[in-house]
């Protein structure tokens, strides 16, 4: 396989461009023909995207695509052995002690430390990074707070539910305070009601200024959550960009849903009969009907007056927008790695 940067829909150059951010600002991530290889087997080839400064960014990819890999990377467990892999600027080959400063790193699963109390928990890992005993007791406090988490200082970790554990993990990834987060799959195994609540602790975290970097596999989350992805498959980049984007690439046709008013004799064969509507079909049992034009003979406003003088009476009217998980089937191969 080559080492030139694959990145099939989307330029590299163009996901450089993510919006969020300030100006001029450099990313918070940035990898640049990354690629690795474990024996003869190439886990990432010729990686190139960035992350801006402040964004909450999906990541995701089948089993086996190089997420893993790729977070190993950023967050210094592992070399680059080609490319370039910068964390706010810094090398994480040559800056390793700057670049662990800038980062949590929070793995998907909590395995050890079951039976210390949640303060003890984050005491320890509190030491580990120099705080003061004073200072200590303050950020846990806070971390606390912000977590949800306050009265259960004194609950032996290994007692808590799954949901409670990611907390505490994330509790313990903001001890010292780091400007990147780097979270693989934190919604795994959390009930409806934990993964809300988790989701929401990450907003909170956006809006104080963390860039968040979230790899998943749930992506009805990511797709409500991040204001930006990257689609990985195989080692290689599908996509990075805007979740807006993502929404309207791939199209060959624009589709528009509209909502017919109950009793409204079937307009199928009427609708059919409108230059430039490509096809007209019901969406399941409702009475919903998805039309697909030909956009260089008809757009929307032509479509509304069409239907209005047809007598087509509707309730709703909007463009369909591609889901992250129908853009994720589109970009990504079949089978199992
Ligand atoms: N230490 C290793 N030795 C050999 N091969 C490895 C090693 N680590 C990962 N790989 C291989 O590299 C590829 C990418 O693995 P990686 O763990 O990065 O994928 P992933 O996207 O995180 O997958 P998953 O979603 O299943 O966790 C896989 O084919 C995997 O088998």
């Amino acid at each position: 396989m080559s080492n030139t940067p694959s990145v099939e829909n989307t330029s590299p150059e163009s996901a450089t461009e993510l919006k969020t951010g300030e100006p001029g600002s450099l990313p918070a991530i940035e990898m640049k023909g990354v690629s690795h290889r474990f024996k003869d087997h190439n886990a990432l080839d010729g990686v190139t995207f960035n992350v801006p400064q402040g964004a909450l960014h999906g990541f995701v990819g089948p089993n086996g695509a190089g997420k893993t890999t790729s977070l190993k990377l950023i967050c210094t467990l592992l070399k680059p052995q080609t490319g370039q892999v910068r964390v706010m600027g810094k090398s994480v080959t040559t800056h390793v002690k700057e670049v662990r400063q800038l980062i949590g790193f929070m793995p998907d699963h909590f395995s050890s430390y079951r039976q210390m109390t949640v303060f003890e928990y984050l005491d320890f890992f509190g030491a580990a990074y120099g705080l003061s005993m004073r200072r200590r007791n303050e950020v846990i406090d806070d971390i606390l707070e912000l977590t949800d988490m306050a009265g259960r200082q004194q609950s032996l970790v290994g007692g808590l539910s799954r949901g409670m554990q990611q907390r505490v993990s994330l509790a313990r990834v903001l001890i010292n305070d780091p400007q990147l987060l780097l979270l693989d799959e934190p919604a795994s195994g959390l009930d409806p009601r934990a993964r809300i609540e988790l989701m929401e602790i990450l907003q909170a975290l956006q809006e104080m200024g963390k860039t968040i970097f979230i790899s998943s596999h749930i992506l009805k989350e990511l797709e409500e959550l991040c204001d930006s992805v990257t689609i990985i498959d195989r080692g290689r980049i599908k996509y990075s960009g805007t979740m807006d984007d993502l929404r309207d690439h791939g199209h060959e046709n624009i589709a528009y849903r509209i909502q017919l008013v109950n009793g409204t004799e079937d307009p199928i064969e009427t609708l059919l009969g409108i230059q430039g509507v490509v096809s007209a079909d019901s969406v399941g049992k409702s009475r919903a009907i998805r039309i697909v034009l030909d956009e260089n003979q008809i757009d929307s406003n032509r479509l509304l007056s069409e239907l209005i003088q047809r007598n087509i009476t509707i309730t709703s009217f909007e463009k369909e927008q591609r889901q992250l998980n129908q853009a994720f089937m589109d970009l990504t191969e079949q089978g199992v790695r």
